[in-house]
């Protein structure tokens, strides 16, 4: 059966020709190409990509069971959830395609990893509640007792994930030999795992040491041995690209700020009802946003992003330089 170009139809298939011709392209409006396809912006990204970077083929994918698998995956996203939605999950997936695309990382990776990487980032975040992990935990809900406070969330993207390759017609990974499906979930779950808040400082101090010993050794860094170091720098990626809103242009970067506000606000909200807490920038009622911006960019996002420019140089100045200046204007926009 043939499929539309991008997997999904559209209500305006030129203008969506248009900025698709930006699925390569750092702050690709990922808000318009939804718009464009009835709100299946994650599915039309990642089908996008995986078609582009002939994986399909490579793997002997069937494209129906590949859209069959990304619109259920899409579906379990929530719509009502402010940030972690479908949109956001398009946004890291699109994001984590132009990191691989670096110079420096060229030949770096196998087609499995990269086919790992893209699939882990489209459901990195699957139905997402819309609270915190710590959230969870103190409240003492099912899932935080299911995991056992560890990853509550993380774990939870996965195991859904998962499950949905055995509804029918949808589990895309069924033509690959079983080593490849076992190194396949290996990474993928790795790479979800990685995407917990928590593990951020020891992340970002992994990555720093190894760039250091390569340093050192003069080895090149980025050369093909070693499975765990490109295992840790796919780890790296999906974080970067997870928290890569502030590197946007701005606009978007504004609506990111916007949704995540509303969504921390509502966490806010319900703390406030049941009479916990409030978390911090959760409180509608006393958070200082441009203020919170600047926060986050100075102590969480900036580290993490200068450690992997570290990595790629030269490959990602434009991204820092947008970095900047995204945090000189959140600095002058404080009240
Ligand atoms: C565009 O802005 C954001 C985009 C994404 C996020 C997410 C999902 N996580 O970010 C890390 C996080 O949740 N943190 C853990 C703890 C709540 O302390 C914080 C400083 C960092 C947060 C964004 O902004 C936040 C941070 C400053 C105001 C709201
Ligand atoms: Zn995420």
């Amino acid at each position: 059966i043939m499929h539309p170009k991008y997997g999904v139809d559209s209500n305006d298939p030129e203008h969506l020709d248009e900025i698709m011709a930006d699925i390569d392209k750092w702050g690709i409006d990922i808000f318009e190409i939804g718009q464009l396809t009835n709100n299946r912006p994650m599915t039309t990204v990642t089908y996008t990509i995986l078609a582009k970077r002939d994986l399909l083929r490579a793997f002997n994918i069937c494209s129906t069971t590949m859209l069959n698998y990304l619109m259920t995956a899409e579906d379990h996203y929530r719509p009502e959830v402010p940030y972690h939605n479908g949109y956001h999950a398009a946004d890291v997936t699109q994001s984590c395609h132009v990191l691989l695309s670096l110079p420096a990382l060229e030949n770096l990776f196998t087609d499995l990893e990269i086919l790992a990487t893209i699939f882990a980032s489209c459901i990195h975040d699957i139905d997402h509640p819309g609270f915190t992990n710590n959230y969870f935990i103190t409240t003492g809900s099912d899932l935080a007792l299911m995991y056992n406070d560890e990853s509550v969330l993380e774990n939870h993207h996965l195991a859904v994930a998962f499950k949905l390759l055995q509804q029918t017609d949808c589990d895309f990974l069924a033509s690959l030999p079983t080593k490849s499906r076992q190194i396949l979930r290996r990474i993928v779950i790795s790479l979800v795992l990685a995407t917990d808040m928590n593990k951020h400082m020891d992340h970002v101090a992994h990555l720093k040491t190894m760039v250091e010993a390569r340093k050192l050794s003069g080895a090149d860094i980025l050369s093909q041995e070693n499975y765990s170091d490109r295992l840790l720098i796919l780890q790296h990626m999906i974080h970067c690209a997870d928290l890569s809103n502030p590197t946007k242009p701005l606009p978007l970067y504004k609506k990111w700020t916007d949704a995540i506000m509303e969504e921390f606000f509502r966490q806010g909200d319900a703390e406030r009802e049941r009479e916990l807490d409030i978390s911090p920038m959760c409180d509608r009622l006393t958070a200082t946003v441009e203020k919170s911006q600047v926060g986050f960019i100075d102590y969480i996002v900036h580290p993490l992003w200068d450690t992997w420019a570290e990595l790629v140089e030269p490959g990602c100045r434009e991204i820092i330089e947008s970095l900047e200046y995204n945090r000189d204007w959140y600095y002058n926009a404080v009240p």
